[in-house]
C-alpha cells in the first residue's frame, strides 16, 4: 500500500498527500523517500506551478515523526534521521515554486515543521497546532524552530515553541503562523479557490518571485543556523526525558 500519493491537476498544480491515516500521517523512511521525489519533480516539471502538502482522513494533517519506527534508533541513526528530514524541508523551503500545507485536521510536532516550511498554510476550522516537541523532552528536530523565527515575530515564535501547546488554527492564524481557515466542507474545492489567483500567473512568474523570496536562506550562514538546531534536538533525543514521553505516547493511544 502507498504512503502518499501523487497527484498533478489541470491547473499544474501538484498535491502531495500523505496516505497513512491509522498513524495519523506520520512521517517514516518510505512518505521521506516520496515528499524527496514530488520535490524533485516539482522543481523540473516545466508544468508545475504549484505544491500542496496535505494529509488523507479527517483527523490529522500530520502528526510528526513515526514514533512507532523512529523510537529504536540509536543516537548516529537518530541523527541521520533528523538530517534527512531536515535536508527535505530545506529544499521544501527553498523550492522555486510557491508550496502550500493545506492542514486539514492535527498537526504535531513535525507535521508543524513541514507546514513551516510551506509558503502558506491553510487550515481546517478547529484543527489542533502543536509545536509540541519541548514537552517530548525534545526540540524540534527538522528545522522547524528556524524556519518559525523566519517567519513569524521573534516573541511569536518563542511563545509558541516555550508553550509546546496545542493550539486552535483560529489562534494561530492570529498569530500569522495560518494564512487562513477553512470551512472544511470541502476542502480541496476551498484551496483550490484560494489558489486560482495564483495559478493564473505563468510559471515563469511564479517562479522568479520564488526565488527572489528564497534567495536569502541560500546563504552558508543560514544552513549552519538551520543544521544546528537538528543537532541539537539529536543530542536530546536519547534522554531518559524523551524516552519517557514517546514510550507514554505509544502506550496511551
Ligand atoms: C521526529 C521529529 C520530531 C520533531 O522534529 O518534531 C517529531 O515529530 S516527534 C513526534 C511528535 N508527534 C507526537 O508526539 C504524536 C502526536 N500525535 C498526537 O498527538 C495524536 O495522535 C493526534 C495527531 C492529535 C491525533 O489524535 P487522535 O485522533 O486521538 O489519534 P490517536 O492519538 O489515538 O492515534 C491514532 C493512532 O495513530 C498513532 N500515532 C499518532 N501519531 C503518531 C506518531 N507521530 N507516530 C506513530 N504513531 C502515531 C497512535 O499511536 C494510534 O495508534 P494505535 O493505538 O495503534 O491505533
Amino acid at each position: 500500500m502507498t504512503v502518499a500519493n501523487i497527484e498533478h491537476d489541470r491547473d499544474g498544480v501538484v498535491w502531495f498527500t500523505i496516505c497513512r491515516p491509522e498513524k495519523r500521517n506520520a512521517i517514516n523512511f518510505e512518505v521521506m523517500d516520496k515528499l524527496k521525489e514530488t520535490i524533485k519533480l516539482v522543481e523540473n516539471d516545466r508544468q508545475a506551478k504549484m505544491l500542496v502538502i496535505t494529509g488523507t482522513g479527517e483527523e490529522a494533517f500530520c502528526s510528526g515523526g513515526d514514533l512507532s519506527q523512529f523510537q529504536h534508533l540509536q543516537a548516529e541513526g537518530a541523527k541521520q534521521m533528523l538530517k534527512r528530514m531536515g535536508e527535505l524541508l530545506y529544499s521544501l523551503l527553498t523550492l522555486s515554486k510557491p508550496t502550500v500545507a493545506l492542514i486539514n485536521g492535527a498537526a504535531m510536532g513535525g507535521g508543524c515543521e513541514l507546514a513551516s516550511a510551506c509558503d502558506f498554510r491553510y487550515a481546517k476550522s478547529g484543527s489542533k497546532i502543536g509545536f509540541i516537541q519541548g514537552k517530548l523532552g525534545i526540540t524540534t528536530g527538522w528545522g522547524g524552530a528556524t524556519m518559525l523565527f523566519e517567519k513569524l515575530p521573534y516573541a511569536q515564535a518563542l511563545n509558541i515553541l516555550l508553550r509546546a501547546e496545542r493550539i486552535q488554527a483560529e489562534t494561530m492564524q492570529a498569530y500569522g503562523w495560518i494564512d487562513a481557515v477553512l470551512p472544511g466542507n470541502d476542502l480541496r474545492e476551498e484551496c483550490r479557490q484560494l489558489l486560482a489567483p495564483y495559478v493564473s500567473q505563468s510559471v515563469a512568474v511564479l517562479r522568479a518571485y520564488k526565488l527572489a523570496a528564497v534567495e536569502k536562506w541560500k546563504s552558508d550562514e543560514f544552513r549552519m543556523r538551520f543544521f544546528a538546531e537538528i543537532s541539537r534536538c539529536a543530542e536530546l533525543w536519547g534522554s531518559e526525558e524523551h524516552a519517557k514521553a514517546v514510550q507514554a505516547f505509544l502506550q496511551k493511544s
